[in-house]
């Protein structure tokens, strides 16, 4: 059995600075990765099983294991360039333990497709790079092939365009999900701005000050629609911005919020302090993980 972590993915700062014909935006997102997420499984099935997908964990009732879900769309688009080289790929059952809240601007479903790609590259013994796969996995989701890389980043374009960073240090964090879905594109539709300025010309962040001090002076130019959309991102922003931390944010189109601490223990404190006010919010410590 082949195991690979599919790893909550942060919006640190988000700039919406154009849009395409098509309708899909131009970013210029920093975007880091938690050390915590979704877990996604592999083996080989017996012959003529097929694909098959079974989803367990906390978030597992919110989804479905039918053919949209992005596991096995990501399986399928796998499956599809092997044939293409002539390699016929043996039957796999995938299971997925859905820690993360559904469309919650962490980039689950992403980060489980992106895991599955990974994962069946090994299984299925195809040997494609990193980057073949981020390549191939952007019909997906925009947000797709930034999982794939999985370490920090800064991505243009529509979240595509993707360039690592060397150095970059971790931080301490939270995350609080208010228990309502948000929908994506009806965040991107209601904007009311949309030619704002890039994040410019980023410094060294392999210092966790200045990394910090760096994403203050950035922004989420979605967080103010989503909040209108889904009052309860501006509760939850509220919540975190209570605990004293180093900086508070909304991620991807929301509604999950986090906070940046200055130790593991004051984000600690902070979650527990949220969570007793607020019992049936997704309350979860982190840490975002450094450059490798
Ligand atoms: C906003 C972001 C920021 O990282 O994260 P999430 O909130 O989803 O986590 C992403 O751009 C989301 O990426 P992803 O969720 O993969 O988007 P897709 O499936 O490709 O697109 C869903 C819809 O979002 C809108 N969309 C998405 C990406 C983009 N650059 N411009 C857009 O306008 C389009 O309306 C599109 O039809
Ligand atoms: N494996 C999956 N996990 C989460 N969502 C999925 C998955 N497969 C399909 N989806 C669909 O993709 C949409 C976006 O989900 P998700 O990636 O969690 O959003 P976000 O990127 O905003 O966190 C949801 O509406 C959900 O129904």
């Amino acid at each position: 059995m082949i195991a690979e972590a599919a790893s909550a993915k942060i919006n640190l700062a988000l700039h919406v600075t154009g849009r395409r014909d098509d309708g899909y935006h131009l970013l210029d997102t920093l975007v880091a990765f938690a050390d915590i997420g979704d877990r996604l499984t592999v083996e080989t099935a017996a012959a003529g099983a097929g694909i098959s997908l079974e989803i367990t964990g906390p978030f597992a009732k919110g989804l479905s294991g039918a053919d949209d879900n992005l596991v096995l769309a990501a399986a399928r688009t796998l499956e599809a360039v092997a044939a293409k080289r002539g390699k016929l790929v043996p039957p796999a059952r995938l299971s997925l333990e859905k820690n993360l809240p559904v469309a919650s601007g962490i980039g689950g479903g992403s980060a489980d497709a992106a895991a599955t790609l990974r994962a069946l590259n090994r299984l299925w013994g195809l040997d494609l790079s990193a980057e073949a796969l981020a390549e191939l996995s952007a019909p997906l989701g925009a947000d797709v092939p930034m999982c794939v890389v999985g370490h920090p980043l800064r991505a243009t374009g529509i979240g595509t365009d993707l360039h690592p960073f060397a150095a970059f240090a971790g931080a301490d964090a939270l995350l609080v999900n208010p228990g309502v879905s948000v929908s994506t594109p009806a965040v991107f539709k209601a904007l009311t701005a949309r030619d704002n300025a890039g994040i410019g010309a980023v410094p060294d962040l392999s210092d966790r000050e200045a990394l910090i001090a760096f994403v203050a002076t950035c922004r989420n130019d979605l967080e103010a629609t989503a909040a209108k959309l889904a009052p309860a991102i501006a509760d939850a922003l509220a919540a975190v911005d209570n605990t004293a931390p180093l900086l508070t944010r909304m991620s991807g189109s929301g509604a999950t919020v986090f906070g940046l601490y200055d130790s593991a223990e004051a984000a600690k404190r902070a979650a527990e302090a949220i969570a007793a006010e607020h019992p049936e919010w997704w309350v979860m410590p982190t840490k975002l993980m450094p450059a490798v």
